[in-house]
């Protein structure tokens, strides 16, 4: 097993399917040696988690939104994500700062320039190179047509304030993450999450695979 730690994002619209195969994507990595922090944004810490519960139930403009976002971020990051990684663990987050791009960027329609400044204020300075910007090591975005993630919706839990948002809204953040993968492609590994639940948990695997963090057979 290796000793230096990574760091995975999961990332889609409402209703892509990712809460189906965090639990088994840490449960392989363990399995194999890991010691894995499963966590989620906005949330993952006691503050954070409060903020999140003001983000997903309360009204407030964009700007608002996105300064919460970041706000549970830099937490998030300072008390578990960065003292994880420091530690050589792997750390695995449900969503992370691409989300900010797609919601509150393409979805709400902030200024993208503005996110990339606050992205830069909040995530500087945890690396050896003062202009390091932390960012995941692997995001895999589920992508699924915000017509599909409606149906699967549809008859599920009571939505939040984002579930609740209209098609074309989950079509806007869709497109705001095709536009970080565009601009980061190495960064990422696009899953067909249109697919059986077995086809999808693949290519998880086949992703995290590539990377060399898991064996084949695993
Ligand atoms: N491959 C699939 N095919 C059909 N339905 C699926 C598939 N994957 C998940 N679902 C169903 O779609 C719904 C949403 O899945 P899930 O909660 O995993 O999505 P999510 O990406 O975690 O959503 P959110 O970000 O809103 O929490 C659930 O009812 C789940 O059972
Ligand atoms: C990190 C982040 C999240 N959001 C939105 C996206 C989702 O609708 C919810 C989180 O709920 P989930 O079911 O646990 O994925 O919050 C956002 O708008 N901006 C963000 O930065």
């Amino acid at each position: 097993m290796s000793n230096t730690g990574f760091f995975l994002s999961f990332e889609g619209i409402d209703g892509a399917g990712k809460s189906s195969h965090l639990d088994a994507l840490a449960a392989a990595l363990r399995q194999a040696g890991h010691t894995v922090t499963l966590t989620r944004e906005p949330g993952g810490t006691p503050l954070a988690e409060q903020l999140r519960h003001l983000l997903l139930h309360h009204a407030m403009d964009a700007h608002t939104e996105a300064l919460l976002a970041f706000a549970a971020r830099r937490n998030h990051v300072c008390q578990v994500i960065a003292p994880a990684l420091a530690r050589g663990e792997v750390v695995i987050s449900d969503r992370f700062s691409d989300a900010t791009f797609a919601y509150q960027g393409a979805g709400r329609g902030l200024d993208w320039d503005l996110l990339l400044q606050l992205e830069r204020l909040t995530l500087a300075g945890f690396g050896l190179n003062p202009d390091f910007v932390l960012k995941p090591d692997l995001t895999l975005w589920f992508d699924l047509p915000a017509a599909v993630a409606a149906q699967r919706l549809a008859s599920a839990r009571l939505p939040d304030r984002f579930e609740a948002q209209p098609a074309p809204f989950f079509a806007a953040v869709a497109g705001g993450y095709a536009r970080r993968c565009a601009e980061d492609a190495p960064r990422f590994a696009r899953i067909e999450a249109d697919a059986p639940r077995p086809a999808v948990w693949q290519q998880v695997l086949a992703a995290v695979q590539s990377r060399g963090w898991l064996k084949e057979g695993a």
